[in-house]
């Protein structure tokens, strides 16, 4: 094996090198990406995922190399979500302008739009007019479109499919759904896959000749979209295979829908890269799609540790090849000038121990969500000078990754809180304030399902990680880990409700602008009488600013 050389910080402890299982090759190869959220710098906290894009593109380039030796099929392909999480994308005036350039290195064969990549108008727009041109027809749309403001016609921001012939002859139809996202820009529509399969452009691209059917989408693999689009193919092709690269969960996980359909996605922050194998898809016995019918694809899965250590192992024909290749270092070298450029490594404080996302309830101490709920709400957000007491609700997913202990860097408040909502408020009596954050978390909600907790067998010299259970059942991750444990989190925090008020006395209720659609309606409900309207709270913090605020606050000064 490659030694296993780390990315990470001086200190970071490393991962005890283990023997990692050969890949299975089949007549046609994937890799996959998934909600990168920006993290092409990689972990550098966390040497199990302390690769970078750099050494991804390198990794790549020595796969591609293996599949010719093997004359196999390749393809690479990404479902989305490229920014909000990360300072290289989220640290520039306009989201993911600095960081997709660095993506665009790599030569992914298809690739899909996230619901990250729609929230916001210009970041739409953005994906339109400047990255989606850039991957020609590879960058797939089936179901989510843009008002084009020149022409003012609504069209797909990608290609609706692509029909390509892969190196080895697999010829490929492929697609890019997204899930039935309801919180998108104004400049932008997402059609039901449901709506989408009885399509005539739809029809009649399932009469073309081809050999599979490859969906990439930002869709969770057991949500319904999924399935549909599934179904609507199968129902066409009796036994031609298809692939569903799916996301969005931020899960590794890995289902069959049939012997000859599966679905796989790839975790999440370029801290899992997909492996998937299918043999059959040149099957000679399918001379007409009957012969198939029910006959099982054979299908391996894997979930790689993005790090050299695994990238050496799996990539390199032998030890002693040299791994980095220039255009990997070309890309190392031009994330780290980008980071020195935004600054992210500027230290703003000393965090004074970790505070993890979703390992402990959120009552623990250790919880990053109690943290922001007990300390950065009040410290940060709330004004203490203002007449009444301020009552802070936040959604727990504006948070989106574990706090460590020490330096605190300009680039973790984008890791850690990377949204940029205002804070708005209404002043109502303490008798509604006291009700609104049960009637929010008893709100419908799509919650993450985030599969089941898993309770493999920890073995104590294993470092912690990802231990995951999908329809093939364990063994699908490439690396072996001790399990991290994972415990839900209510879909709203809030500070402390103030107390010692009649029900009379007036609290300033305070939220973020991100989830006003939910809080009208309920403090209507909660005191039918008044009409209150949404006041900004203030104008200096938003859902971003307030962490650096509260480090600046409590925890500059001393020294790590
Ligand atoms: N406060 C905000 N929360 C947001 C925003 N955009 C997304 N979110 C949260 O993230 C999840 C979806 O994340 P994904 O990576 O799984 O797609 C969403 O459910 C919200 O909880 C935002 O702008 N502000
Ligand atoms: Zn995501
Ligand atoms: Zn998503």
């Amino acid at each position: 094996h490659g030694t296993f050389e780390k990315r990470a910080q001086p200190g970071v402890p490393q991962p005890v090198p283990v023997d990692l299982r050969p890949l299975t090759w089949g007549d046609v190869n994937i890799i996959q990406t998934t909600d990168t959220h920006g993290w092409l710098e990689g972990h550098i906290q966390e040497a199990s995922y302390s690769a970078d894009f750099g050494d991804f593109a390198s990794f790549l380039y020595h796969m591609r190399q293996q599949a010719d030796h093997r004359r196999k099929d390749l393809m690479v392909v990404d479902s989305g979500d490229l920014h909000d999480g990360n300072g290289l994308s989220d640290a520039t005036p306009l989201d993911a302008s600095a960081s997709n350039p660095l993506f665009e290195k790599v030569n992914y064969d298809a690739l899909s739009i996230g619901n990250h990549e729609l929230y916001l108008n210009d970041v739409a727009e953005d994906t339109y007019k400047n990255f989606a041109p850039k991957w020609g027809r590879r960058y797939l749309t089936s179901n989510v479109f843009i008002k084009d403001a020149l022409t003012n016609k609504t069209v797909p921001i990608g290609n609706l499919y692509n029909k390509f012939r892969l190196k080895y002859g697999t010829k490929v139809m492929s697609y890019g759904f997204l899930y039935n996202f309801d919180g998108a820009a104004n400049n932008t529509v997402i059609e039901p896959s449901s709506t989408t399969v009885t399509l005539p452009w739809f029809k009649k691209s399932l009469e073309e000749d081809v050999d599979m059917y490859l969906i990439v989408g930002h869709i969770p693999v057991r949500w319904a979209e999924a399935k549909t689009v599934v179904k609507a193919i199968r129902k066409a092709h009796p036994s031609k295979p298809i692939i569903l690269m799916g996301g969005h969960l931020h899960v590794r996980d890995f289902t069959v829908y049939d012997p000859r359909a599966v679905g796989m996605s790839a975790g999440r922050y370029l801290e899992t890269v997909g492996w998937m194998s299918v043999d059959g898809v040149h099957d000679k016995a399918c001379k007409v799609e009957a012969d198939c019918v029910g006959k099982h694809l054979k299908v391996t899965r894997r979930y790689l540790d993005n790090n050299v250590y695994t990238y050496k192992t799996h990539g390199l024909a032998h030890p002693k090849q040299k791994f980095d290749t220039w255009k990997g270092r070309q890309i190392t070298t031009e994330i780290t000038q980008l980071r020195k450029t935004l600054n992210l490594a500027e230290t703003l404080g000393c965090a004074p121990q970790d505070y993890y996302l979703s390992q402990y309830a959120y009552t623990d101490s250790r919880s990053l969500l109690n943290l922001i709920a007990n300390e950065v709400l009040p410290v940060a957000v709330i004004n203490a000078t203002r007449p009444n007491p301020g009552y802070a609700i936040v959604n727990s997913g504006s948070q989106r990754f574990d706090l460590f202990k020490g330096p605190f860097t300009y680039d973790d408040t984008f890791i850690v809180s990377p949204f940029h909502d205002d804070f708005v408020y209404v002043t109502v009596p303490y008798s509604v304030a006291k009700n609104v954050l049960s009637e929010l978390n008893n709100a419908p909600y799509q919650k993450r399902d985030l599969g089941e907790e898993l309770t493999h067998a920890s073995n104590a010299t294993l470092t912690p990680g990802y231990v995951t259970k999908d329809d093939y059942g364990y063994g699908g991750d490439d690396w072996p880990h001790s399990p991290i444990p994972y415990v839900n989190a209510p879909n709203y925090i809030a500070s402390p409700l103030p107390t010692g008020l009649a029900d009379t006395d007036l609290v300033d209720v305070i939220w973020l602008s991100f989830f006003s659609d939910l809080m009208d309606p309920i403090i209507k409900k909660l005191d039918p009488t008044h009409t209150y309207v949404d006041q900004s709270y203030r104008n200096d913090i938003d859902t971003n600013t307030m962490l650096s605020a509260f480090v600046k606050a409590k925890w500059s000064g001393t020294t790590c």
